[in-house]
């Protein structure tokens, strides 16, 4: 055997990779295109696939090929009943109303004012979409029963501290109905009148004006304070019903200032034409009187910030111009 014929000879397939290099460049060339062509008609069957063209809102709509129906918006995702009772009579209450609301199948709570910590929880409320009803009763000298007494005083601070600010509470929801005797006169309802009040001035939105309940059988608008809250609860619990479907309140067109929103926006829910008003977000009649004192009656619609004594620089600005030109139009005109 030839010992030269068993070593490799390197450099023969390098010449000839050599002398036919324009077909290798050709190969490569030809290959590449072929990719980028390739490229092309995938981006192309991307940019026609149904999930580009088919709109946001149905594509929402389907999941794996099927329609299922679109995310149920929670309006409502409970109630917790807050009382404050000494005797017995707002316990006996809030006993009766989530009983009552048992048929609404939603959670329900029932919270002693006693055992609730105000500090820490009712923060809470504001992103919760619960509805919260206090029940309260009022004691000697306009004072709170002893188990309400630390949720009062917090409240309070907390209502004039300006570091919690008018929006601490801004996303509660709340109605009060306070129980009290009429005989007490000055007195009279006092805690209830100033756990709404507090809550408002915190921010809280008010669904419903305040109830109060009058042990004074001559006096109470019903007759007892027994059917004085079997009114507030009935008003309440339908109340709730329409906030639970998301149904949003007629405002009579008495909105004030111009500030009706019921043109604005929402117009997926609202009927052609009606006249209605969000119920969430902002303050509507209930919500805006603070001190407001009614059984039945609807309050007024008064604007939050036209009752409250802490005034935006903004609208401070507004009332300037205002009073400039009631001044020009006052002063005597040269003839
Ligand atoms: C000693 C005493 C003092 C009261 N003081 C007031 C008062 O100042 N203002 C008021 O509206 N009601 C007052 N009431 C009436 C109570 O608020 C009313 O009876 C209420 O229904 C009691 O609720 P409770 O049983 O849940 O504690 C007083 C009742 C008692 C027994």
């Amino acid at each position: 055997m030839d010992p030269a014929s068993d070593t490799w000879d390197f450099s023969s397939p390098l010449i000839s990779l050599w002398i036919n290099r324009f077909y290798i460049y050709l190969g490569f060339a030809f290959g590449f295109s072929l990719w980028i062509c390739f490229q092309i008609v995938i981006r192309k069957q991307n940019k026609n696939s149904p999930e580009k063209t088919t709109p946001k809102a149905s594509q929402n709509l389907m999941t794996n090929g099927y329609i299922s129906r679109p995310k149920k918006e929670v309006f409502v995702s409970g109630v917790k009943i807050f009382y404050g009772s000494q005797t017995g009579t707002a316990k006996g209450f809030a006993t009766i109303l989530a009983e009552a609301l048992s048929s609404l199948n939603l959670p329900v709570a029932m919270i002693n004012l006693k055992d609730y910590d105000p500090d820490d929880r009712l923060i809470e409320e504001v992103t919760s979409k619960n509805v919260c009803a206090f029940l309260v009763a009022t004691y000697t000298d306009g004072q709170p029963p002893e188990s309400a007494a630390w949720f009062c005083k917090w409240l309070e601070e907390a209502a004039n501290d300006f570091r919690f600010g008018k929006t601490y509470l801004k996303g509660m929801r709340y109605a009060v109905f306070g129980l009290g005797n009429s005989v007490y006169l000055s007195h009279f309802n006092t805690v209830g009148k100033n756990v709404d009040k507090w809550l408002w001035m915190l921010g809280a939105h008010r669904v419903m004006t305040r109830g109060e309940g009058d042990g004074n059988v001559v006096k109470s608008k019903h007759g007892s304070v027994e059917a004085d809250f079997t009114a507030w609860k009935t008003k309440f619990i339908s109340r709730l019903q329409a906030l639970h479907k998301g149904e949003r309140k007629h405002c009579g067109g008495n909105c004030k200032k111009g500030k009706c929103e019921s043109n604005q926006r929402g117009s997926e829910v609202a009927e052609p034409g009606s006249h209605v008003q969000e119920e969430l977000p902002h303050r509507d009649a209930e919500d805006e009187e603070p001190f407001g004192s009614t059984n039945e009656e609807e309050s007024d619609t008064e604007d939050h910030q036209s009752s409250n004594p802490v005034i935006d620089v903004e609208d401070l600005g507004k009332i300037m111009d205002h009073v400039k030109k009631e001044k020009q139009d006052v002063k005597p005109r040269r003839i």
